[in-house]
């Protein structure tokens, strides 16, 4: 009912609102937009699937999420990909998961710090009902 679709269209304000502060966060600049296949032709071969904040961002216009776990299950693939596409122990590598892991800490303290949990409990209950 409408009163759901409100819900919903706050919850994708908050992670749009998110991921756009991830995407202007010079550490997360790597996960930004999809890996470039041409650029790492086996890179498909090591990660089965691929994700990147753009491609949070359009899932949200979709329609994708209607709960918050549903997202970070999402936003999880980028740091759990980073880390098991890069590691080695070189700086390079070393880098990218420092960043990786920034990525995961950042996202669940904001969460944690910005969403009501009765907020979270009444999109549950949305995905419940469906
Ligand atoms: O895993 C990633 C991204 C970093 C976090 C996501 N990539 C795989 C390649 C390995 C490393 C070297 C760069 O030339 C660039 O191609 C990539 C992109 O970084």
């Amino acid at each position: 009912e409408e009163q759901e679709e409100d819900v919903l269209r706050e919850l994708r304000l908050f992670l749009t609102n998110l991921t756009e502060r991830l995407m202007l966060d010079r550490r997360f600049k790597a996960f930004t937009k999809p890996v470039d296949i041409e650029e790492v032709p086996d890179y498909l071969m090591v990660v089965q699937n691929p994700m990147d904040l753009s491609t949070l961002l359009s899932n949200i216009d979709e329609h994708k999420y209607v709960t918050v776990n549903e997202f970070l299950s999402d936003a999880d693939l980028i740091w759990q990909n980073a880390l098991e596409y890069n590691p080695k122990r070189d700086q390079a590598d070393r880098h990218i998961r420092h960043h990786a892991c920034t990525l995961k800490d950042t996202m669940r303290t904001i969460i944690r710090k910005e969403l009501d949990k009765d907020f979270q409990r009444i999109c549950e209950e949305i995905r419940e009902s469906r």
